[in-house]
């Protein structure tokens, strides 16, 4: 499965890229040119004033900037300047989100293109003015359809792993990427939390995903023979209910991506083992729908971010929704007095989540008569509905930031406000 291996075998060198000294002297001048102004121009032609976005929300950059947890290591981490990286585009794709050949003769020909991995990363000229978004997965999988979604006509770019599509924007590969990061069934997708903390890309957008699942196999393959269902854990949890419903007496393994579990079983034509993906990557790689609809809830819905190199701009003529990332010195007892910050001012959380402090992952407190309390430490991640554009969101923010040690904005972005069609198999 080129996919799934490549992507466990790449995992270490990915996390901690070596930077070879050319792409350091090409990040400056790219610098220097992008940044004429103080301005920055998108890819797509909008400009953005940096310094009316930094005012406007007024945020806290000195804290921002020094306790990052993951990036604390800055000889492996990439830097700020670093992510503006020299023009690259060493990755050529070809396929277009509806334009994938699939044969008269129902014998599809499954896409030639592959995910992209860190040896991609390499500088080359810069690309033309089609969007190009990274998403994690081959084609087929719900990430690309989340692509697509976010930024129709897009150029989808596949990537074996998160943290090459976060790279992939970084490096100017890639415009934008969009990633997974909760499930209505499978809740938090962590990975990317700690990612979105690790690198310095902007949340821009979000997009809600009907999520339809299918049990693909290899044509005349019944329920019966098969002793083994793949898929992305994720994909595998939504199902758990309806797979042991259908009685199917099978193992169940988990992959890199929906999409590329089915891959797998056409490349090596399986036929003891059934994937779960959606209807599209039955098409693309030439399997039967054996099931239809197998997640456990027809309301199935993942929710994806859209990162930029650069925020946008925060408007108040729309629903917006804000996200950032706190940690603090006193424990958990300041939690109460930041989420008050937003109560006081009317402004609804709709999400809140916690994750391991990487630097300080416990707290010591010695008691001579009972001994040593060791109280776990946490980043927390919330939303708001709030545009950092609007004074009580600001107001909100530099409360909470009296109470913490670190604070950053991920992004204030528009809400998905996309009408509710829970999913229908398309
Ligand atoms: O494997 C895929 O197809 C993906 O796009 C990944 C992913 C996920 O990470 O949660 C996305 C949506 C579904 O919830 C299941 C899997």
């Amino acid at each position: 499965m080129q996919a799934v291996s490549t992507t466990q075998n790449l995992n270490s060198s990915v996390i901690r890229p070596s930077k070879p000294r050319r792409f350091h002297q090409l990040t400056r001048s790219f610098i220097r040119c992008v940044y004429h102004n103080d301005s920055v121009q998108f890819p797509n032609g909008v400009g953005l004033n940096r310094a009316d976005w930094q005012s406007s929300c007024a945020i806290l950059s000195s804290k921002v900037f020094s306790q990052d947890q993951g990036s604390g290591d800055k000889s492996t981490a990439p830097s700020n300047s670093d992510h503006l990286a020299a023009a690259v585009n060493g990755h050529k794709t070809s396929i277009d989100l509806n334009l994938v050949p699939i044969e008269k003769n129902n014998k599809p020909q499954p896409p030639t293109q592959k995910p992209l991995t860190i040896t991609d990363l390499s500088p080359a000229p810069m690309h033309g003015s089609q969007l190009r978004v990274a998403y994690q997965g081959v084609p087929g999988a719900y990430s690309e359809a989340a692509a697509g979604k976010a930024y129709p006509n897009c150029e989808a770019i596949p990537c074996d792993q998160f943290e090459v599509a976060f790279q992939a924007v970084e490096l100017w590969i890639a415009d934008r990427a969009v990633l997974p990061v909760e499930n209505s069934l499978g809740g938090s997708i962590h990975r990317n939390y700690d990612l979105l903390l690790r690198h310095r890309l902007h949340i821009v957008g979000e997009v809600q995903l009907p999520v339809h699942h299918c049990l693909l196999a290899l044509p005349g393959v019944r329920k019966e023979y098969l002793a083994r269902v793949i898929s992305h854990p994720q994909a595998l949890s939504q199902c758990e209910h309806t797979l042991t419903k259908l009685g199917l007496n099978v193992t169940r393994e988990a992959v890199d991506d929906t999409a590329g579990a089915a891959e797998y079983i056409a490349a090596n034509n399986l036929r003891d083992t059934a994937a779960i993906a959606s209807a599209r990557a039955a098409e693309l790689y030439g399997l039967q729908i054996l099931a239809d609809g197998i997640q456990d809830d027809s309301s199935n819905v993942t929710r994806f971010v859209m990162l930029a190199r650069e925020p946008i701009i925060p408007r108040t003529d729309r629903p917006f929704k804000t996200s950032i990332v706190f940690a603090h010195d006193k424990g958990t007892s300041v939690l109460f007095k930041v989420l008050s910050a937003f109560a006081f001012r009317n402004i609804s959380l709709t999400k809140i989540e916690s994750r391991p402090h990487r630097n300080r992952p416990i707290r010591l407190v010695d008691d001579a008569n009972v001994g040593t309390a060791k109280h776990f430490e946490y980043m927390f991640y919330v939303d708001f509905e709030a545009s950092m554009a609007e004074v009580r969101a600001q107001n909100a923010l530099a409360e909470v930031q009296e109470f913490t040690s670190f604070l950053r904005v991920l992004g204030s972005y528009p809400m998905d406000m996309t009408p509710w069609c829970p999913s229908s198999g398309d």
